[in-house]
Parts: C-alpha cells; sequence; structure tokens
C-alpha cells in the first residue's frame, strides 16, 4: 500500500473502459472545466486504458507544457493522418528532426518581425471585407469565409485576394482541410485505438489505400504550388513576400527537400484557414454589442479621411485589447490541440506515466478568476490596458491568454493572427456600426454569446443577423474608393493555380 502509485486526482471511472463515457466528446473542455472545480487544476482521466491529464490553470500548464518542455511536446500519434500527409504535417508531427526543421523555417517566416511582411496582404483584405459587410451583411458567413481562406492563400501563396469561394484553389485547399478534420480526430479510425491493426496487408486496409491516395493528390498540387514560387525566386523574379518566399530563399539553410516545403506550406494554409475563420465569427458578436465604445477610437485616431492602418497600431490599445480579448474570452481551439509524455514525470508528487496526453484546456485556463478576476466570463477588453490607457505589453510574447497553446508547440500562426484580426476590425469599426437586426414585433435579435458551436476541436458561434450602417456620411463613399484601388492591383495578377 505504502509503494501505491499516487495519479492525479479525478473522477473514478468503470474497470476496463475508465471514464470513457463520462466524455463529452464534442464539447469536452466543458466537462473539464466542471470536473476543475470538483477535482482541481490537474486531473486524471483513463480512457479505456490511456492516460489523460486534463490541465486546467496557468500555473499547472506553464510547468508542464513550457518548463518541461523537452518532454511534454510530442503529439500523440494518428496513424491514418500520419499516412494521409506522409508524415509532414508540422501541427500533428512527432517532436523531432523534421518537425524541428519545419518549425524553424515556420517560426521564421511567420516571426514577430517578419509578420510585418503580410501588412499590405491583410489590409487590402480588411478593405474588401469592409466594402462586402457594408454592401451585404446578410452574407457575412460567406464574405468571412472568403476572406480568411484569401488571406491565407495570399500569405502562403502570394495569390491575390479571391473573391469567390468557388475559386479551385480555394476549393482545393478545402478538400485538404475537410481530409484533415476527418484523419485528425483521435479514435475516428479502428487503427488508431488499434494500432496492431496496421500490420494488415494493404488490401486488406481500406484506410491505408485511401490515405495513399490522398497523400498522392495532396502531394502533387502542393509541389506545383511551391515549385511555381521557387522557380520564380531562382530565375530573380520580382516578388512579393510570401511564405512560400521565404521557404525558397532558406530552403538549404533550413534543411528542406522541395517536399517538405511544399507540405508546410499546405499545412499552413490549413492550420490558419480553420482558426482564424472563427474568430472572424466572434468578432462580430462583439462588435455588435459595444460598438460605441471601439468606432469612437478609431475615429480619434484616424479621423474620417483614411482608413485605418498598422501604422495606428500604436494609438489604438483599445482595439489591441479587444484583439486580445476576443482570443481569451472565446479561445477558437477552447481544449487545445493535444501533447504527449514522452517519459515518465512526477509532478508536485503525482506520477504522470509516459505516454499520458496532455489536454491543456484552454477555456478553464483563459476563465480562470484566480487569474482574470471574478469578471472572468465577460468580455472587457479594459482589463488588458492600465490605468493610463495603455495596453499592458510586457514583451512581444505576452498575449494575455492562452488560446495559442504552450511550449515548443504553441501556435506558429500567432503574429499574422494578432495583426489580421487588428486590421480587419480597426477597418470594420472605422467604416461601419454593427447592429443586432430585429425580427418582426421590432425586438431586438441579439446574438447568444454562450452559444457555442463546435466543429471538430475549433469552436465556433451560432450564425446570427446584423445589420451594418456607415459609421459617417462619407465612410461608403471612401470605403468604395480604397476597394476599387485594391481591386485595380487584383485585376492586374492573374490567379494562376
Ligand atoms: C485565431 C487564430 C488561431 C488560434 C486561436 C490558434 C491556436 C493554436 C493552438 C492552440 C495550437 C496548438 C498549440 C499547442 O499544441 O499547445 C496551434 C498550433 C499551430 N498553429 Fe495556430 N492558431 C491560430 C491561427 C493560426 C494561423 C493563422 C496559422 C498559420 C499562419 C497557425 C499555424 C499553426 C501551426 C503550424 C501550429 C502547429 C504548431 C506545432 O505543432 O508545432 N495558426 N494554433
Amino acid at each position: 500500500k505504502r509503494n501505491k502509485v499516487r495519479y492525479p486526482p479525478g473522477p473514478r471511472g468503470i474497470p476496463i473502459l475508465g471514464n470513457l463515457f463520462q466524455l463529452d466528446t464534442k464539447k469536452s473542455f466543458e466537462t473539464f472545466a466542471k470536473w476543475k472545480n470538483i477535482y482541481g487544476p490537474i486531473i486524471y482521466v483513463n480512457v479505456a486504458g490511456q492516460p489523460i491529464v486534463v490541465l486546467g490553470s496557468r500555473k499547472v500548464a506553464i510547468e508542464i507544457l513550457e518548463h518541461r518542455a523537452s518532454k511534454s511536446a510530442d503529439r500523440p500519434r494518428l496513424i491514418v493522418a500520419e499516412e494521409s500527409t506522409g508524415d509532414m504535417n508540422v501541427g500533428f508531427m512527432h517532436h523531432g528532426d523534421r518537425w524541428r526543421r519545419m518549425r524553424h523555417a515556420a517560426d521564421y517566416a511567420l516571426g514577430y518581425k517578419n509578420s510585418s511582411k503580410y501588412h499590405a496582404t491583410q489590409a487590402a483584405e480588411s478593405t474588401i471585407l469592409a466594402h462586402g459587410l457594408l454592401a451585404n451583411s446578410d452574407k457575412w458567413v460567406s464574405q468571412l469565409e472568403r476572406t480568411t481562406s484569401s488571406v491565407m492563400l495570399s500569405m502562403v501563396y502570394d495569390l491575390p485576394p479571391i473573391l469567390s469561394l468557388d475559386t479551385p484553389a480555394v476549393v482545393f485547399m478545402n478538400t485538404f482541410i475537410e481530409c484533415i478534420a476527418r484523419v485528425g480526430v483521435p479514435g475516428a479510425y479502428l487503427v488508431d485505438s488499434l494500432p496492431m491493426l496496421e500490420n494488415l496487408p494493404r488490401w486488406l486496409s481500406k484506410w491505408k489505400r485511401d490515405a495513399e491516395q490522398e497523400f498522392k493528390k495532396f502531394t502533387l498540387k502542393f509541389e506545383v504550388m511551391f515549385t511555381a514560387i521557387k522557380d520564380k525566386v531562382a530565375t530573380g523574379h520580382e516578388q512579393r513576400p510570401s511564405f512560400c518566399v521565404s521557404l525558397s530563399e532558406n530552403q538549404s539553410r533550413n534543411r528542406l527537400s522541395d517536399r517538405e516545403c511544399a507540405w508546410l506550406a499546405g499545412t499552413l494554409y490549413g492550420a490558419g484557414q480553420e482558426t482564424c475563420h472563427d474568430v472572424v465569427y466572434l468578432r462580430h458578436d462583439i462588435a455588435s454589442r459595444s460598438p460605441a465604445t471601439c468606432s469612437g477610437r478609431i475615429g480619434q485616431s484616424c479621423g474620417r479621411s483614411r482608413l485605418p492602418s498598422f501604422s495606428d497600431a500604436q494609438q489604438l490599445p483599445y482595439i489591441r485589447a479587444m484583439v486580445k480579448e476576443i482570443l481569451r474570452w472565446r479561445p477558437s481551439t477552447p481544449a487545445g490541440l493535444p501533447h504527449i509524455l514522452s517519459e515518465d514525470d512526477y509532478y508536485e508528487g503525482y506520477f504522470i506515466p509516459k505516454g499520458t496526453i496532455y489536454i491543456s484546456n484552454i477555456w478553464s485556463i483563459n476563465h480562470d478568476p484566480d487569474v482574470w478576476g471574478a469578471d472572468a466570463d465577460d468580455f472587457r477588453p479594459e482589463r488588458h490596458l492600465d490605468e493610463h490607457g495603455n495596453l499592458k505589453e510586457p514583451g512581444s510574447e505576452a498575449h494575455g491568454h492562452f488560446a495559442f497553446g504552450f511550449g515548443h508547440r504553441i501556435c506558429a500562426g500567432r503574429h499574422v493572427t494578432n495583426n489580421s484580426l487588428f486590421i480587419n476590425m480597426a477597418t470594420l469599426l472605422w467604416t461601419m456600426r454593427l447592429e443586432p437586426s430585429k425580427d418582426e414585433h421590432g425586438n431586438l435579435l441579439k446574438p447568444d454569446a454562450n452559444s457555442k458551436v463546435m466543429n471538430g476541436f475549433v469552436m465556433r458561434p451560432p450564425p446570427f443577423k446584423f445589420n451594418t450602417i456607415p459609421r459617417f456620411q462619407d465612410a461608403e463613399a471612401l470605403i468604395q474608393q480604397a476597394r476599387d484601388e485594391v481591386m485595380v492591383e487584383v485585376n492586374a495578377r492573374p490567379v494562376v493555380l
């Protein structure tokens, strides 16, 4: 008895299957948040023999995923996902040499300094978005989908803004995202739960034949897309900044093959497209509830004769605080991405066996009243500002939330995400007021801030209706003019894919 291993506390399970039936697979973060109130910030769960430890406070997540990153930075193996991507999806792959080389290349191209290279692309997209929403707020869902796809294609492949979701490049990339969403769900395939099935011959394993086909299809297209840019860089053709240009210029230094570069670019599109998309949904939810505060401040900074730009960022701490608060209040991946422990460990006297899956419950961490106070569940951008209205910003890495995850696997796109959200939000709020629609009795149809819809591991708010109203008399004409200027450039650059 004295030598009995002490695991972290957690709910009692049933023999063999453990806590399998107590987990809500769709909104696991809510179940984990409830359990945190009972068992504390570190919880042990057993799902049919697979140990899982849920990290529910900033302290434990940082101590385990950051201070002990060398042993907690691996990802659980998903066999079908591995086969479908040739083990080249940087977000899923083993924490080994290939991950290091790919991650280094991504960090360089998307780092704090280089993220400013995409400002022009992001500003052009925000103009098209604001113009579209002002003209037709009914179609906001598809407009936001178009924007997020377009900005990712421009950043990764230097494509001009995409005007329709039917553009072949978007349709193709979306098939990739669908594939990842299908194969990336733990337990979706029997072979992921029973790895011995991996050894069955190919003719008996449909999943294997399908995965091979997916891999071939995506590799072919990703390689064409990457080498088109690489060839231009090699022949000295003038290139606007893009992720693929950075990969081409630094390819030998990063020790990446053409195929690895091609897959890194493709998977980056996938990683960014889905998550960013969800935050822009939320932005409207919020903007519709606090328009006066935000728009007034933008008006003071930019006046009425020009659209906001990135150079206004220092004068717009409130908008930057809104970006932080959106990501804190409604993190788009509320249960993070799983890490796996690569050797036995002890934490505060608890034994954590090798092979344990770590889940950082970003939802609980971002809503922790011990950190954010009793109003942690409220949307309040002011919490990120000091008494002079300046952003509390101890360093570029301090986000004021944990929506981007932890340690070595922290989101590679965090800086470009912050920039995109800033310019989109500033441009929309400068141009228009967003107001909830009314029902047939004239009552306001306010969005339900507490309703959450899950799409795989990504959270989305349910769609809602709103109206857009120009914020001042000339706003409509000015955004039209700005959009026309962007379109001149768009029309001059053919979509080559
Ligand atoms: C609102 C937007 C976004 C959110 C909330 C978000 C959140 C996250 C989270 C929670 C992780 C997992 C971190 C961990 O394992 O602890 C992650 C990983 C990742 N994100 Fe993002 N992300 C966003 C946008 C983007 C964008 C725009 C890009 C690309 C430009 C991107 C690229 C990646 C990549 C490549 C990884 C995998 C990193 C690795 O495993 O080494 N993300 N993201």
